[in-house]
């Protein structure tokens, strides 16, 4: 179904293309849904992630976070938002030893007055060089919308 139903679907031009038939963000009344965002440039690389000519990987939850969450607050801002409206997160960590990490840069985004917060471990993320990929709500009334 090519047809939006419920709100509006948004592909926000300048990011990386989603890897499938899904929107970036989708708008439900004052609700914006952002789908599960990793740190993947336009290009289709991944900042925190270096692999050598024999493939060994360097990967860098630090960066890797800092990329999500910067990918994120753009797409909110295509959606005429930012991420002080952000009310919920569910964060996908391939690797419970990167909580540390992950959890400091997420302190520079966010404190206890911030989002409601869910983090998991998953087996695995749509690219091998993925160690986390993170999902939001916000909420933006519509008519502060762009
Ligand atoms: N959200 C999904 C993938 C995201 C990948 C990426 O941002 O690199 C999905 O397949 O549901």
């Amino acid at each position: 179904m090519n047809e939006s139903t419920v709100g509006d679907a948004l592909l926000v031009p300048g990011k990386a293309a989603p890897r499938g038939r899904f929107p970036h963000v989708r708008r439900a009344g004052d609700l914006v849904f952002v789908s599960g965002t990793s740190s993947r440039r336009p290009d289709g690389t991944f900042a925190g992630a270096k692999a050598d000519a024999m493939g060994t990987t360097d990967l860098d939850i630090r960066l890797q976070t800092r990329a999500v969450i910067d990918n994120i607050r753009d797409l909110l801002a295509a959606a005429g938002g930012d991420l002080r409206d952000v009310v919920s997160v569910t964060a996908y960590l391939v690797n419970m030893n990167d909580f540390g990490g992950y959890n400091e840069v997420y302190g520079e985004y966010f404190d206890e007055n911030g989002p409601a917060r869910t983090t998991v471990a998953v087996h695995q993320l749509p690219h091998p060089h993925l160690l986390i990929e993170i999902s939001c709500i916000a909420h933006i009334p519509q008519r502060s919308a762009a």
